[in-house]
Order: C-alpha cells, then structure tokens, then sequence
C-alpha cells in the first residue's frame, strides 16, 4: 500500500472540524441563494458539531469533495450507494451552469454535514428536506459523471461541447446475452452518491433531484449495499469475497495505471476516471441449489476464504492454470487487464410469478481507458463465463467521471467555460 495515498485517504475521512463549521457559517452570511427557496442558511446536523475527531465512529466522520479527484472513486466503499443518471431538459447553457452551481454547492454542503435552510419562511416548502438534521456526515461522497448523449445526443451538440468529449466515451455496445432494460440504462449525467448511512445517502440523492427542478429529470436510480467486517473484503450475495483483486493496485502508482485518465484527454478529464456499470440480476434460488464445488468452480476461488484454486490464502497469487477454463476470475485474468472495482449488492421485488427475488450486483468499476481494459473483458465473459447461466445483465451505462475539483469551481466549470 502507498503511504502517500494512504494519508490522503485518511484525511479524507477527517471528521467535521467546528473549522469547517464556521466556513459553512461564513459562507451561510454572504447570502448564497439557490432557486425560489434558496440554498441561504445552513444548519450542522446535530451531533457532529464541534465535537472532535477521535470521539467520532466513521458515521460522523467527513470526506472533503475537493482534491485531485473526485471521492467516491478509490475512497474505502462506504456500506451504501446510490446511483442516480438524469436527463438534461433544458437547452441553453445558461440554465446548466445553474444547475451545476446549485449541485456543487449542495455537494459542498451535504458532504461536511451541513444542510440546506429548512424553513425560516412559513410560506415556502423548506429548501431542505429535513431528514438529516439530527445525522452527522456518514462519510458521504459524490461523484458526478457524464455519459455520450450530454456531449452530443443522437448527432445534436445541444450545449456545444462535443468537441470536449473525452476519448473513450461511448454506450457500451450490446453484449450477445445481454437483457437490458433501456429505462434503467444511460443517461446525460450520473450521480453515484455513497454514505455509511442510508439516510444521509438517500437525503442527498433526494436533494439533488429536488435542486434540478425545471433542468433536469430523474432517468433512474439504484440503491445498493455492501457489508463486511473493517478489514476484510465484503461478500456478494452468492457468498463469494467481492474486490479481491483490486489489492493487486492500490498504490499511488497502481492508481495511475488503471484508474486516472491521462493522456490524450481533454484537461477537465485528466485525473478522472470512467465508471462502468452493469446492473446484473443473480439468480440466487438458481445458485443456492447448486453444489459448493460448482459454486467454486464459477470463480475458481474458495468461497469461504477466498484463496485462488491451488492457494491457502485470499492474496496469494493467482495461477490460472489450476482453475476451470470458464471460471470468471480466470476469464477476468485472461483479458490482461485489471479494473478497479466498487460493486455494490442490490435487492428489489419479488416476481409474483415465480416467487424468485429480484436481486443481484450494481457492477461498478473505474477505469482509465474503457475500450481498452473494460470492454473486451466484458466480452469475454459474455461469451465462455461459468457465471452466466446464474446471471443477467438488464441495465448499462458508461460515464465520464471528471477529475476533482477545487473550492470555488463547480461541477462540469472546465467543460462549459473552457
Ligand atoms: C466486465 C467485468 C466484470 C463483470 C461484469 C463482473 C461481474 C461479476 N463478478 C462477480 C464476482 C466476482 N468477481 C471476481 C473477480 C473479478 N471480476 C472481474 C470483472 C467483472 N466481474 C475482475 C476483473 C475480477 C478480478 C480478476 C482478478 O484479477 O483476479 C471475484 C473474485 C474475487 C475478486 O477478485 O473480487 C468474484 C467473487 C459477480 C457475482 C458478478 C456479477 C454478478
Ligand atoms: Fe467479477
């Protein structure tokens, strides 16, 4: 692990300092006004206020939004997530730079565990839905991406920015076994809202939703949930250790080789990075029937601890060789490339049909170049993986996740008026 990196990450987690209180406060004086009711008082949620540091558990702590990249990236995954793409409604650019203004300073807000003003007008709906008043920070973090159409949708540059487009930024093409519901997939910009709280996660998807009133509409949105001891790598809902692999990277080197965009992209996407996803359904009653041999052979890796086949440990060298030639680690492997990976589990209805639960994996990884290290290994998978028969991908996007932004910029700044 690099210590560098390491200490960034650890001051990421710096809780609310009664500093950034006063900032708030500060900034709370000069009057900002956001839409008719306005983003113009803050108030801190309760419990972290002025409290310090190392009386606080990582529900209280906060990640800064500002810095070479964005959070929510290589940050430690946070147990909950939401993902959110909306459609750009307005037309001028005028309107968007609000929009994105109004976004990033709700970021700014909600991410040090502040909130909107919620009501010194009785007459008004509160700017603030209310619902974190009492909660601190949660280690919420927001990452903001744009996917192809928000450059140029179906051959119209509606805001003249296709020549921004960053290199590798397309929908992902259609994979042979692919079952996907177009409602649930794409969209101009995705928000991927992560907290260890699901309240404070939720409040801030609502919030942002609310703030692009007239400029923007909700496409869809995915809640999902990880869980794992501190330490260990958390388990997918097939019972498998899910992450394993992206220990082979996290160094500021490792960082660099797979995860931050570089060269050849436009300035605003050098240090970001794009963010793949899937939404894959797992057919759990499917799996729970089958052996823990066939089990083990879909991954080629232990279930209980995670070792490759012909290994004791979970972090001990991969040999391909001693695994099924379909496992899907072994495919993985195959392609050459790795992917930095935050997946998050998901579950939904029951199918009145079938009695089967609607449940699976909200696939998300970060990589540097899609077309180069996420996409062939997509189709390899599509085509021989052992974990096809108890899987189905049913929604996809790709976005373009910017580079971090400092204070005082906002969201998209270096697209709109580079
Ligand atoms: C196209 C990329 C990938 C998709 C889609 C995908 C879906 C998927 N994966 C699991 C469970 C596991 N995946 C594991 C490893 C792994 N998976 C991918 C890529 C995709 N997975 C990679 C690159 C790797 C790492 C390979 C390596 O270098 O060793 C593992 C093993 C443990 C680990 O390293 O995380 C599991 C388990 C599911 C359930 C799933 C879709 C539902
Ligand atoms: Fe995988």
């Amino acid at each position: 692990m690099d210590k560098e990196k390491d200490s960034k990450e650890d001051s990421n987690k710096a809780s609310i300092s009664r500093r950034e209180f006063i900032k708030l406060s500060a900034i709370a004086g000069s009057g900002i006004a956001i839409g008719a009711a306005g983003i113009g008082l803050f108030g801190g949620r309760g419990s972290s206020q002025g409290v310090s540091s190392h009386t606080l558990d990582a529900k209280a702590e906060a990640v800064p939004m500002y810095g070479e990249h964005q959070a929510g990236i290589i940050t430690p995954q946070q147990t909950y997530m939401y993902l959110a793409s909306f459609r750009i409604t307005v037309s001028d650019r005028a309107s968007l730079i609000r929009l994105f203004r109004d976004w990033t300073r709700f970021s700014d807000l909600s991410t040090a565990g502040g909130t909107m003003q919620t009501g010194d007008n009785p007459l008004l709906p509160p700017s603030d839905t209310g619902e974190t008043l009492d909660l601190p920070a949660a280690r919420l973090t927001v990452t903001f991406g744009f996917g192809p159409s928000f450059f140029n949708e179906g051959g119209k540059d509606r805001f003249g920015i296709t020549a921004m487009a960053p290199l590798y930024l397309k929908d992902i093409p259609r994979m042979a076994r692919d079952n996907l519901n177009p409602a649930l997939s794409g969209g101009d910009v995705c928000i991927q809202v992560c907290a260890e709280d699901q309240q404070v996660a939720f409040h801030a998807i609502r919030n942002f939703t609310r703030l692009s009133t007239g400029m923007a509409a909700l496409n869809w949105m995915e809640e999902g949930f990880i869980s794992g001891t501190a330490g260990k790598t958390p388990r997918n809902l097939f019972g498998f250790k899910d992450g394993t692999a992206n220990a082979l990277h996290q160094t500021a080197a490792g960082y660099d080789e797979v995860v931050w965009a570089a060269d050849g992209e436009p300035d605003w996407m050098k240090g970001g990075s794009y963010l793949a996803y899937r939404k894959v359904r797992m057919l759990l009653e499917m799996w729970d029937r089958s052996s823990l041999t066939d089990q083990e052979d879909t991954f080629g890796r232990s279930k209980e601890s995670g070792a490759a086949y012909g290994k004791s440990n979970e972090f001990d060298p991969v040999d391909v060789s001693q695994m099924p030639a379909d496992a899907h680690v072994r495919l993985a492997k195959q392609a050459g490339q790795q992917i930095h990976r935050r997946a998050y589990s998901y579950t939904g209805s029951v199918d009145p049909r079938t009695g089967n639960v609607d449940a699976g994996l909200l696939f998300i990884s970060f990589q540097k170049n899609p077309d180069l290290q996420f996409l062939p290994m997509l189709q390899l998978m599509q085509n021989q993986d052992a974990l096809n028969p108890y899987t189905s991908h049913v929604a996809s996007a790709l976005f373009a996740c910017p580079k971090g932004l400092r204070e005082g910029q906002y969201i998209a700044q270096n697209i709109l008026e580079a």
